[in-house]
Parts: C-alpha cells; sequence; structure tokens
C-alpha cells in the first residue's frame, strides 16, 4: 500500500473506532483476528445500505421477489455447486519466515498480472520462475502452491461423524437455486424474474485483511435474475451498468469506480461472462460488486443431483426449459468500506482541519442532529421537544456538550447531513438554525417547517 493510501486507511480505521462505527471483534479477550464488530453508528450505515439494495433491488421493480434462507444446508447442495470439490484457493508458505499468502494475490501484488483462475502447476511455476521475493522477509523460498478449500465445516447434532458434517454457506446464491421451483409455484413470477437475498456467507480465507475488505465471516446481497437463454447477455449488460449506476446514485465518485471484465482465462468453471465493479480503495482496486453470467449451470447441477425438475414451462414455446441466470453479487461489508473511504475528507477552514464524512442523506447513520446553544432551561425544553418530533421521521441525535463549534465538528465527522440548534430567540420567534454540513451555510426556519425543510433537502 502506498504510504499515503496506508495514512488513510488508519485514518479510517481510527475514526470508526472512536466514533463507533467498527470495533475489533472480541476485543476485550486480545480480539479474534480479522473480526470486527459494527457499533451503534456502524449498523445503522449497514442497514442503510441493505435497505436502499433491497428498495432498489426488490421494491422499486416488478420483476423481483425477496428471499432469506437458511445458512446451513444439505451437504449435498455444495457438491452439486461444484463447493466440494473446487471452491479452493491456493496458498503458498515462506519456507523462511512462515508467512502464507494466497498465490494468486502474491503474483498479482508483485507482478501485477491476474492470476485468478491458473491452476496450481502455473502458479508454482510463476512465482519460482519470476524468483518473486517473500513481501514480508524478502528471501525467495517458496514451497510449491497447494490448494485449500474455503468453506467452513462443522458438524450438525450431537454425534460428529461424516454424516453430520454440515458447512457454514460461502455464498448465499445456492439458497437461491434451491428455491428456485418454490417461489416459481408460490409467487406467479414470469420469466424474467429474480430472486434477491441478503445474508451471511462464510469463507475461510486464507489471507483475511484490508479492515472489512476481506473476512471471513461477511454479508452479502445477491441477486439471481432468471433469463430465457439467448436473452443472457443482454441481461448481463444490463446488471453490468445497473451496479455503476448504483453507486453513482449513492453519490461515489465516478473516478473511483471502474468495470472491469474478466478475461477467458480468469473465468470461473460456471460463467460465461463475469464484470467487477471495482473500488479505488486507499490501498489499491479491489472489487466490489461481482455481476456473473452462470448460465444454467447452477440449475441443470441441482437437477442432476437432487433427481427434481428445476425447469420453467415457457408458455410461448409450449416447452420446458432450465433458465440462464445472471448474477449479480455485493458484499456489504466492502460497499460500507468504499462509501466510508469515498466520503472521508480533511478540511481547512478557519485554521483548523475539519473531519467530514460527506455521506448520501440516505446511507448517513444520522440525518439531523439537535443542539440547545446552552444547557440551561427552557432552551433545553424546547430542544428536546423539536428532537422528540423530529425523532418520528428521521434518526435524530441530541447533544447539549460542549460548544457549538466542538458538536458540529462531531457531526460532520459522522457524516450528518443537518446540525439545528435553539438558541434564545428561537423562544420569542420560533425559528431555529440550521447547518448544512457540506456547505456550513446556516438559514434560519421557523420551527413548524423543520420537517419540510429537511424533507425538500434529505428527498425523503
Ligand atoms: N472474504 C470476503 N470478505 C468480504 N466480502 C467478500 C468476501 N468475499 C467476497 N466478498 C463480497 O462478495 C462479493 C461476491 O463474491 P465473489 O465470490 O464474487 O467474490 P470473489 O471473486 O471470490 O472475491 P475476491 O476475488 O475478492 O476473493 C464480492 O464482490 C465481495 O463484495
Amino acid at each position: 500500500m502506498a504510504d499515503n493510501g496506508e495514512k488513510i486507511m488508519n485514518k479510517i480505521v481510527s475514526l470508526c473506532k472512536r466514533r463507533g462505527f467498527v470495533f475489533q471483534g472480541s476485543e476485550i479477550y486480545g480480539g479474534l483476528a480479522n473480526t470486527w464488530d459494527y457499533g451503534p453508528l456502524g449498523v445503522e450505515l449497514k442497514q442503510n445500505i441493505k435497505r436502499i439494495w433491497w428498495k432498489k433491488v426488490v421494491y422499486e421493480r416488478d420483476d423481483v421477489v425477496g428471499l432469506d434462507s437458511a445458512i446451513l444446508m444439505h451437504p449435498r447442495v455444495w457438491e452439486a455447486s461444484g463447493h466440494v470439490a473446487g471452491f479452493n484457493d491456493a496458498l503458498v508458505d515462506c519456507k523462511q519466515c512462515k508467512s502464507r499468502f494466497r498465490a494468486d494475490h502474491l503474483i498479482e501484488d508483485t507482478l501485477g498480472i491476474h492470476a485468478e483462475g491458473k491452476s496450481v502447476q502455473e502458479l508454482t511455476e510463476i512465482i519460482h520462475n519470476n524468483q518473486i521475493k517473500c513481501p514480508v522477509c524478502g528471501e525467495v523460498a517458496w514451497t510449491d502452491a497447494r490448494v485449500f478449500n474455503l468453506m467452513f465445516k462443522t458438524h450438525q447434532g450431537v454425534v460428529e461423524d461424516s454424516s453430520s458434517v454440515v458447512y457454514l454457506r460461502p455464498e448465499t446464491a445456492q439458497g437461491i437455486f434451491v428455491n428456485f421451483k418454490n417461489v416459481l409455484d408460490t409467487s406467479r413470477v414470469k420469466l424474467p424474474f429474480g430472486i434477491a437475498q441478503i445474508g451471511k456467507a462464510f469463507r475461510n480465507e486464507i489471507t483475511p485483511g484490508n479492515f472489512i475488505f476481506r473476512t471471513r465471516e461477511f454479508e452479502q446481497m445477491e441477486l439471481e435474475f432468471f433469463v430465457k437463454p439467448g436473452e443472457d447477455m443482454e441481461w448481463f449488460e444490463y446488471w453490468r451498468q445497473f451496479t455503476m449506476d448504483f453507486f453513482l446514485s449513492l453519490g461515489v465518485k465516478k473516478e473511483n469506480l471502474r468495470l472491469r471484465d474478466h478475461s477467458p482465462e480468469e473465468l470461473s468453471h460456471y460463467s460465461k461472462a463475469t464484470t467487477d465493479l471495482e473500488y479505488n480503495f486507499p490501498f489499491g482496486w479491489g472489487e466490489l460488486w461481482g455481476v456473473a453470467n452462470r448460465t444454467d449451470y447452477d440449475l441443470s447441477k441441482h437437477i442432476e443431483y437432487s433427481g427434481k425438475s428445476l425447469t420453467y414451462f415457457d408458455q410461448e414455446e409450449k416447452r420446458h426449459i432450465v433458465p440462464y441466470v445472471i448474477e449479480p453479487s455485493l458484499g456489504v461489508d466492502r460497499a460500507m468500506l468504499a462509501i466510508l473511504c469515498d466520503a472521508y475528507r480533511e478540511e481547512e477552514v478557519e485554521g483548523e482541519t475539519r473531519v467530514v464524512l460527506g455521506f448520501h442523506p440516505d446511507v448517513a447513520p444520522i440525518k439531523c442532529a439537535v443542539f440547545p446553544l446552552f444547557k440551561k432551561e427552557p432552551l433545553e425544553e424546547l430542544a428536546r421537544k423539536i428532537y422528540h418530533d423530529l425523532k418520528k421521521c428521521y434518526v435524530v441525535e441530541y447533544d447539549n456538550t460542549g460548544s457549538i463549534g466542538k458538536r458540529y465538528r462531531r457531526q460532520d465527522e459522522i457524516g450528518t447531513p443537518y446540525a439545528i440548534t435553539v438558541d434564545f430567540d428561537s423562544l420569542d420567534d420560533h425559528k431555529v438554525t440550521i447547518r448544512n454540513r457540506d456547505t456550513m451555510q446556516q438559514d434560519r426556519i421557523g420551527i413548524d417547517n423543520i420537517k419540510d425543510y429537511l424533507r425538500d433537502k434529505l428527498g425523503f
């Protein structure tokens, strides 16, 4: 990571901890490596991201329905999907310092070439032929690359034998495929249609890191969009563009987003075309949202393994078909990190640095703050009344400690778009001062107009 990128990441991580966005997991026990807990503001930010995604992908459309399937599934699901045999990453160890790396990442980071999808033999050769140095100790002393299955295995019930093995799902998608028929039979959906789901996924990543970018437990927002074969590439293009538009609509800067198409060698075994929406994180470009044309691979495999008919009767053609599927898959935690990184800025104001999270109002954890100018009655009484009244519509915070300047800074730092100050004049003229986070401009408005004002400015 470039020095500046590392500095910015450190600032974001420390802000997240200091203000209650993200805490180290199990911190009082020394922490469990690469686990993170979302604090009071983090959970709001995360919920907002999920709610916006659900609104855009499910509620605003008439061709997508929702689902919430179980994390633990029949082990045959993962045999059918190819995860038991093939959900592997290749790892290499440095014999000198014992550091462990994901082979494709080691190659990408040191040689700058994409190595995803290459065989262990190919990865081993590239590492040896290029005499890649260990990023930790600088030696060239690698083991051969070897595969490692990323699924977490556990046991269901009291007997721990091979018949009780279950996996923590490594993606939410398979829960959708196995419910394809249930949804078809109960929802009167017609092709093209999608099934959306938000939920936890688990991968025993070889090298987790970069804060909440890569963890072993994370959340996904996945859509499986079923289409007629032959219409798949059209829909692939549609969802590819959707991903970019989604983040632009949340105010994420265009120059920090790019769509990267996978080369034929990089494509997963099930995919006809894949594009990643990538974000320019402080540590470099990274995948945010993967869009894959999974063809009829998954449904066909489940037909084969379950013996059940997972077909769709095409009324026009009067025949059963196995639909193709386009999958846009977005990580909640990565989306949150991208939004945090994009929103973070430092500005010089009157000789002081102010830190701002310039969140789009839709994602901002707190929409408005209410301050009494002084900690005194009847100022507080009026301020509290305004606060309680606003709470019925928005997530609002009340703050009566420190100077007004300090209180503004505290709200800037957590991305609150508006702050209202109740002063002595408010008692007579029934007006308050409302201040915009970004322009720092202040308007004097009637107390009765606060809700209209906010609705107009926030857009909801
Ligand atoms: N370990 C993880 N931690 C956090 N989010 C993840 C993780 N793995 C995947 N995701 C999220 O789920 C989305 C879809 O998963 P997908 O299987 O396409 O990822 P992937 O290609 O394996 O990711 P990567 O190449 O970064 O390992 C990703 O775009 C990402 O946002």
